[in-house]
């Protein structure tokens, strides 16, 4: 078995959860390991070094049998600069996303590695009707937007106006504006709403990036509004790592969860959750 690994700040070791890692007695630690960012690495004369080990931190590399030997890419800082340098992100995005880094809650918006990808599948499904939840400044509803041919629409619904406010001058800015349909209000509200419209089966991509606690509810109302093709992708389903720490609980952590645990069980839809950003299922309507 091998772990890559990184190196970080460094603590006392005297304070690590070593309990929660199970890690074999004979570990030495360095008076420097770090308490919440470590991993083990498994050098090839089998010593053990402890480097990272927190849940919420870095992915790591595994390569042992269980895994059929193969080895899963670890996405260290200087790797992730190398796939963020291999993005091919249209400048109007690389400005929203500057002005964002600005304001309270940049953190929400997807990165640009996942916004590609979203715009890659709009275009792969060749997709005119899509839906965003959950819109912040518009970064990635802008990617779909762009990705659009000039005859579709994208009904982007966002609660918050002093964001959305952001948004349109971006959709504007890009050219867009006219393939946006900008619903100000409770999601719910809206897609309740557009299945009342008649318009059950006739959109083509859907996007979820809002309330963890209202996965469930949104990705039904979705599965409606989608046709039998269509997908539905999903934001955050690695909740920073945690939904698979069996020892964090926390509501939302616990939600999500439940909901990726539904979504592996429900046959009304085949899936592919893609470890990207902070975890993205594509979901296919069957
Ligand atoms: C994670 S951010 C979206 C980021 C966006 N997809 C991007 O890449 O820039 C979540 C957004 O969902 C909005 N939101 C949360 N609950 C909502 C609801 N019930 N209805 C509509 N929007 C909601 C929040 O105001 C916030 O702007």
């Amino acid at each position: 078995m091998s772990y890559n690994c990184y190196c970080v700040k460094p603590v006392p070791a005297a304070s690590l959860p070593l309990s929660r890692f199970s890690i074999p007695q004979n570990l030495s630690l360095s008076p420097t390991t770090t308490r919440r960012n470590c991993v083990i690495r498994f050098s090839p004369d089998k010593s053990l070094h402890l480097v990272r080990c927190c849940s919420t931190d870095a992915f790591v590399v595994v390569n042992d049998n269980k895994y059929g030997n193969k080895q899963v890419v670890s996405l260290t800082p200087r790797l992730y600069d190398y796939v963020l340098s291999n993005v091919q992100e249209p400048e109007v995005l690389k400005e929203l996303r500057e002005e964002t880094a600005t304001m309270h809650g940049s953190q929400m918006q997807v990165s640009p590695d996942q916004a590609q990808l979203l715009a890659m599948l709009v275009q792969i499904l060749g997709a005119r009707r899509c839906i965003e939840v959950g819109v912040y400044t518009g970064y990635s509803s802008l990617a779909v937007a762009l990705a659009l041919p000039e005859s579709g629409c994208l009904v982007a619904c966002e609660r918050d106006e002093k964001v959305l406010k952001v948004a349109r001058r971006f959709y504007e800015r890009a050219g867009v504006l006219h393939k946006v349909q900008i619903k100000h209000g409770l999601a719910i509200d809206t897609l309740n709403a557009m299945l009342l419209n008649g318009e059950a089966g006739s959109y083509d991509f859907a996007f979820v990036d809002a309330e963890k606690k209202m996965y469930t509810t949104y990705f039904e109302l979705l599965l409606k509004l989608v046709r039998v093709g269509g997908v539905i992708v999903i934001d955050n389903v690695l909740w920073h790592g945690k939904v698979a720490d069996p020892l964090v609980n926390d509501s939302k952590t616990a939600s999500l969860r439940n909901f990726n645990n539904a979504l592996f069980e429900d046959e009304r839809v085949s899936i592919s959750l893609v470890p990207i950003g902070d975890g993205m299922t594509i979901c296919r309507k069957r």
